[in-house]
């Protein structure tokens, strides 16, 4: 996609997507439930993949994630419990990205899977569950660790109250992405779920959960991206971003500090937010931000901080190595196209940071990564630019593309 900005300040209102994250959790929950009202559901791939293959399960069994994680690690855990027999697949990356804890996990609560490939790795074969039946008034006793991928303890802890005596899941080692898990707990709660939580062991009990309507917020990671849109555009720029909630279940909210430090100052509306340019204030010592909460912003801010030449320290970046793409190799490469680096300083430090910074044609690779796509779009702010494979951006944020369109940009298919 060919990219460039006309040179006036960015005005008006951007649509964002509904976030996926609540959203799949959502559809497990009302599948688990048997009903319920979800709305707000986006037309993100990863949305409506979840919708589709939590529909096809009865009569099929052959399931193919495709390369959505949620999808993926949720529906392990899902068609584990619900005695569903079949193979569980993904794309070629998606058998790159490790499932074992989860496997093991669910293997110990009474799951019968198989590796069809490489040991850890999808493609799944699931062959029924058959929990002790000793052990039924005794809840199934979980170790996972949380320094992989959080999806495991939220796969795991949805399907608990369906564990004849419930789950006592005990995480263990450093834990990552901890937001998703209080947002699966506080969804189950809201879906009739009775847990509680203590250093680190949740005890979710053996209940049913009931038929709810819920409402998805819109979807603070693609939120980023327009907040490094404000933050490189002419000044006076501003823009409104409707359906974002100031008491939100989304960790990724924590965009708002971290661009505070742009120049992005953000106001809180009934119903939205709306960001405005303001000049970038005085730094009192380097920036360093700790990812470990909200990877999903890693790229959007590595981009910013060397685009704009604040040097940012970046750590909590270890998961970024088995998501879509090896996201810091893909960054390095990409930001220096443009004079800008994420260097690695070691013991899981990295440096984001540029020596002229410069955008003047280049086109971005985006290695099958959504996040590349929209993290390296805002800088066709400073110059065109040419973004490689736009379709990537469907996975979380379909209409994006034309929502740049919608908001000045002249945006043309690259030939
Ligand atoms: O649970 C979720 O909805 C997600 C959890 C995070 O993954 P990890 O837990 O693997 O870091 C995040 O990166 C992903 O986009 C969505
Ligand atoms: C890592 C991501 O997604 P998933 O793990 O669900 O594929 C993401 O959307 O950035």
């Amino acid at each position: 996609m060919h990219l460039s900005w006309p040179g006036s300040p960015l005005r008006g209102t951007a649509q964002l997507p509904a976030s996926k994250s609540e959203a799949n959790r959502a559809l497990i929950l009302q599948a688990l439930a048997g009903g319920g009202t979800l709305s707000n559901l986006s037309d993100a791939h990863d949305t409506q993949l979840m919708r589709r293959l939590l529909a096809a399960a009865p009569s099929t069994n052959v399931l193919d994630a495709e390369d959505a994680g949620t999808v993926m690690r949720f529906l392990t855990a899902y068609l584990s419990v619900t005695n569903w027999r079949g193979q569980l697949t993904g794309t070629a990356r998606m058998q790159e990205r490790p499932v074992a804890v989860l496997v093991d996990a669910l293997r110990q609560a009474g799951a019968s899977i198989s590796y069809l490939k490489q040991e850890g790795y999808p493609p799944l074969e699931l062959a029924g569950f058959a929990a002790d039946p000793g052990a039924t008034t005794e809840p199934t006793t979980l170790a996972v660790r949380g320094d992989i991928s959080s999806q495991y303890i939220s796969a795991l802890l949805m399907v608990g109250p369906r564990l004849p005596g419930g789950l006592r899941l005990q995480l263990t080692g450093h834990i990552g992405s901890r937001p998703y898990i209080n947002m699966t707990v506080a969804l189950m709660q809201m879906f009739g779920a009775d847990y509680t939580a203590q250093d680190d062991t949740f005890v979710v009990r053996p209940n049913a959960y009931q038929p709810t309507d819920y409402t998805v917020e819109s979807d603070w990671s693609a939120a980023s991206y327009w907040y490094s849109l404000v933050a490189l555009a002419p000044a006076g720029s501003e823009i409104t971003l409707p359906w974002l909630r100031e008491e939100s279940l989304q960790g990724d909210q924590a965009i708002v500090g971290m661009m505070s430090h742009f120049g992005v100052e953000t106001t809180f509306l009934p119903d939205g937010i709306h960001l405005r340019q303001q000049p970038v204030p005085e730094a009192s010592g380097a920036l360093a931000f700790d990812f470990t909460d909200c990877p999903d912003l890693a790229q959007t801010v590595a981009v910013i901080a060397a685009a704009r030449g604040l040097p940012v320290e970046m750590t909590g970046l270890e998961s970024l190595r088995i998501k879509e793409t090896d996201r810091i190799a893909a960054l390095q490469t990409e930001l220096a196209k443009f004079g800008g680096d994420l260097r690695d300083m070691g013991e899981g430090r990295f440096r984001a940071e540029s020596s002229g910074f410069i955008v003047n044609n280049q086109s971005v690779a985006t290695y099958h990564d959504h996040r590349m796509a929209m993290a390296f779009a805002p800088l066709a702010m400073l110059g065109s630019l040419t973004i490689e494979s736009p379709g990537v951006v469907k996975k979380s944020y379909p209409q994006f593309w034309r929502e740049l369109a919608k908001s000045g940009f002249t945006v043309s298919e690259a030939e």
